[in-house]
């Protein structure tokens, strides 16, 4: 990621702001189910999701309830699964890590705001500031639950035990935006409020519809402001093609690649060895599809060789997960591939270098789907 622009933070975090992507668009039909295609509705089953958004983004302050009744507390703040090319075991946290980890922990609990939903490509407002991380997943993977979990929160998102719930792509903003880069704001546009977006998608595989797969693929290959996505996998990494072919369209797309391990805490007092061999096991996939791209998603720079693992659903884990266990530091991965700097000092302040990259283009509110 080439960073052109950099801000300094008071407590610790900087932003690097990145030239925009530039990737071709091929429609594929392959993904999100076999069911026929249904009329689609957004998630309170309106037709028009245009609408849904003007009624859903009041203020910010109405929003965002001042006391967080809800605000799940059961997530060690530090904790972090991690599982690095070659390594049997999760890398410990260290005593270098904690400041990132802390960093990152301050930002995803700091605020977030529910912004809209979108059924289409061309329902998403135009976003030429704000970095985007989208979440995907299988059905029932546990992906509204992993994003509640990184925003500390159990109730963000709307979590089932019930396939293919999450039905549009429900879009939250989070932490501050004060290191994002406002130069870039055209005439007329209203201020970012958040520094980080993150998507819920709906998931492919069982009860899923082809129109979300198409949706999706179309919002990796178009979006500019996406700067990455989080894949979900269930806890024993077993890939189905489902998976494969998200994992194609990610690397066609070149779009930034983590990979989450889910649900740890159903592992049994084995999980260290048991997620070690699913992370063992879906490294060579990734670097045989690396292979064969040309575009530059490799090891590293297309997808992240670390593999986390988490149990954000639930309070009780085998001995040595701890509830909640590894979302900490999937926060700081996500943050780092959304180009915050996380390692710099404390206490500097906001410090302006021009911009010298690629304008980003305005033209994600006029793609016809
Ligand atoms: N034990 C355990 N259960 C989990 C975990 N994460 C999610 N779940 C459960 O898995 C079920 C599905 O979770 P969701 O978050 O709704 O899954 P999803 O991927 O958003 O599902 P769709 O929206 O239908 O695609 C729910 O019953 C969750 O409570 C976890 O880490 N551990
Ligand atoms: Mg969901």
């Amino acid at each position: 990621m080439s960073g052109a622009l950099k801000y300094r933070s008071g407590f610790g975090l900087s932003r690097l702001c990145t030239k925009s992507r530039i990737c071709g668009y091929s429609p594929r039909k392959t993904c999100w189910g076999q069911l026929s295609p249904a009329s689609l509705h957004n998630s309170a089953g309106l037709k028009q999701p245009w609408k849904l958004l003007v009624l859903r983004t009041s203020p910010y302050s109405t929003l965002v309830p001042k006391t967080k009744p809800s605000e799940d507390k059961s997530v060690h703040r530090l904790s972090s699964i991690c599982y690095k090319p070659g390594s049997q075991t999760p890398a410990p946290v260290t005593k270098e890590d904690k400041p990132s980890l802390n960093a990152a922990d301050k930002f995803f609990r700091q605020r977030y705001a529910f912004l809209y939903s979108a059924s289409e490509l061309k329902n998403h407002p135009i976003n030429v500031i704000i970095p985007e991380i989208v979440i995907l997943g299988r059905s029932n993977v546990g992906k509204s639950t992993f994003i509640n979990a990184l925003l500390g929160r159990s109730d963000a998102a709307k979590v089932s035990k019930k396939a293919g719930h999450t039905s549009t792509m429900n879009v939250f903003g989070i932490g501050s935006p004060e290191f994002i880069n406002k130069d870039l704001l055209e005439k007329g546009m209203r201020p970012p409020r958040h520094g980080l977006r993150l998507l819920d998608t709906p998931g492919y595989g069982f009860r899923s519809h082809t129109d979300w797969g198409d949706t999706i693929i179309k919002y990796l290959n178009k979006r500019k402001s996406l700067r990455g996505a989080v894949l979900l996998y269930n806890r024993e990494g077993d890939a189905h093609d489902a998976d494969r072919n998200v994992l194609k369209a990610l690397a066609e797309a070149n779009c930034k690649t983590l990979v989450v391990l889910t649900k740890a805490d159903t592992l049994g007092p084995s999980w260290v060895e048991k997620l070690s061999q699913s992370a063992e096991s879906i490294r060579p996939e990734l670097r045989k599809l690396s292979a064969l791209q040309e575009n530059g998603w490799k090891e590293g720079t297309g997808w992240v060789s670390d593999i986390y693992a988490i149990s954000a659903g639930t309070r009780s884990s085998p001995k040595g997960l701890g509830a909640g266990g590894g979302i900490p530091g999937v926060r700081r991965a996500i943050m780092d591939m959304a180009g915050y700097n996380l390692q710099e000092k404390t206490g500097v302040k906001p410090e302006n270098i021009p911009y010298d990259g690629d304008i980003v283009s305005f033209d994600d509110i006029k793609w016809k789907s």
